[in-house]
């Protein structure tokens, strides 16, 4: 890819990079982070504060990544420092229960009120890998229904036509994962409710569950049209299957309660992740206790873990989650004034510049497509001029603005983006949009 070199010094995040390559497998531990679909180097963070992330060569952006969605409160929040500092002298970890974790399930519980009971594991990715396994556990059934452009993590019966990095880099569909896991998942296009029903009914009484983002976060950002999370629902019902929703990235972000709050349609099992955790490794995974009774200790489905309800992970998730209790009569409606003005401001440069390109958001998520046509499912979001995507990117980091190194990402902010951040935003965006179209 033909990629201008950067106006900003990164001489720092360079070294960094051609020693991490020695010792960690493309240096990054996960490939998201690599540079490799928008050309370049990976720029290694130093710290970061608010709405701010500073690089090893100290130049300061503007965050829209938030660390993949963790930071409705931005970084170092003081709250959850605080929470961890003091949780830290106590003991980082016991693997016994604690009052802490509890509270935490509380709060979930409320929040997100389809959740009667809720199992706390380590990543998003256990948390739909396990979500999976109890409504197999629960339902005797063996399919699964995913949708294309989906990221669910990266367990096995996950990685085909998956989201995210495999949809960044190529490879949706993984080596690794074995024939009989690939004949277990069954792939529906996204926002197509018929065509999930043809599949149902093709294999009717051994589909186990649908797992779905209910708004789809990693092939960009796609929200449901009307009808499509309403018609899931209507099928699960009418075959007794298990409908999951992975909030991993809506939950919390998009309401109180997540997506399922948002457009008003309850699932049976909810997985979470990101927020949670407040950027500590947390997921979640729960639903109807009907279902959850199923999960080991109560129910014969294993699921475990030595740091699973972690001290540290813990009190950062409580300190996260009761915040957003105590302020979410006003905090949605600042997280959308902030998109609003964002989408709007991008709108207006897009029609200064006769530019057509799509732009999607729902509440403090959102993504510009470089496709004149609307963006619906997989095959729309890869009609993206990915070149075009790699230079906005990069302009936008000479300009001091940090948005995902992959077209088939959503940008996120959170409370610490403020008049300052989206006017620099604003203005970034018009500047850069001018220079590469
Ligand atoms: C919707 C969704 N589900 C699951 C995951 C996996 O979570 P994790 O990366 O914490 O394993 C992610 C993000 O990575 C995600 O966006
Ligand atoms: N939207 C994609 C992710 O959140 C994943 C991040 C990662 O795998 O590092």
């Amino acid at each position: 890819m033909d990629i201008a070199p950067p106006k900003i010094e990164i001489g720092k995040s360079k070294a960094l990079y051609e020693q991490a390559q020695k010792s960690i497998p493309g240096g990054v531990n996960s490939p998201a982070r690599a540079f490799k679909s928008v050309g370049g180097t990976p720029l290694f963070i130093e710290s970061a504060q608010g709405a701010y992330m500073t690089d090893v060569d100290g130049n300061e952006y503007i965050d829209y990544v938030g660390s993949w969605g963790p930071m409705i409160f931005g970084h170092a929040d003081s709250d959850v420092v605080h929470a961890v500092q003091d949780q830290a002298t106590s003991s980082t970890s016991f693997g016994a229960p604690t009052r802490i974790e509890i509270d935490v399930a509380e709060l979930v519980c409320d929040l997100v009120p389809s959740i009667e009971s809720v199992r706390m594991v380590n990543s998003g990715t256990e948390a739909t890998m396990s979500a999976v396994r109890v409504a197999r556990g629960f339902t005797g059934r063996d399919k699964i229904i995913k949708f294309k452009g989906n990221y669910h993590g990266h367990g096995d019966f996950f990685l085909m036509e998956a989201g995210s990095g495999p949809l960044t880099h190529g490879t949706p569909n993984s080596p690794g994962v074995t024939a009989g896991n690939a004949e277990d998942t069954l792939l529906a296009e996204y926002n197509d409710v018929e065509n999930v029903r043809n599949l149902v009914e093709a294999h009717d009484d051994n589909v186990a569950c649908i797992i779905v983002e209910p708004i789809a976060g990693n092939m960009g950002c796609i929200p449901p049209e009307p009808g499509f999370l309403e018609g899931l629902r209507e099928i699960c019902d009418e075959h007794g299957v298990v409908l999951i929703f992975d909030e991993v990235m809506t939950g919390f972000r998009v309401a109180p309660g997540g997506a399922q709050e948002r457009y008003g349609v309850t699932p049976d099992m909810t997985c979470l992740g990101k927020i949670i955790g407040g950027g500590l490794p947390v997921g979640a995974y729960g639903g109807k206790k009907e279902i959850m009774n199923h999960v080991s200790p109560v129910g014969p489905v294993y699921q475990a873990g030595t740091l699973s309800g972690n001290p540290l992970a813990m009190r950062a998730g409580y300190a996260v989650l009761s915040k957003i209790k105590e302020t979410q009569d006003t905090l949605y409606d600042e997280l959308e004034a902030y998109g609003a003005a964002l989408e709007e401001g991008l709108a207006d440069t897009l029609d200064r510049l006769g530019l057509d390109y799509y732009q999607t958001r729902v509440g403090a998520m959102g993504c510009l497509f470089f496709t004149e046509e609307k963006v619906v499912d997989q095959a729309t979001a890869k009609s993206t001029d990915a070149e075009m995507y790699a230079n906005y990117f990069h302009g936008l980091l000479d300009e001091g603005v940090y948005f995902a190194p992959s077209q088939f990402e959503a940008y996120f902010f959170g409370t610490e983006h403020a008049e300052r951040e989206l006017e620099t935003t604003l203005e970034a965006q018009y500047d850069v949009l001018k220079r590469i179209h």
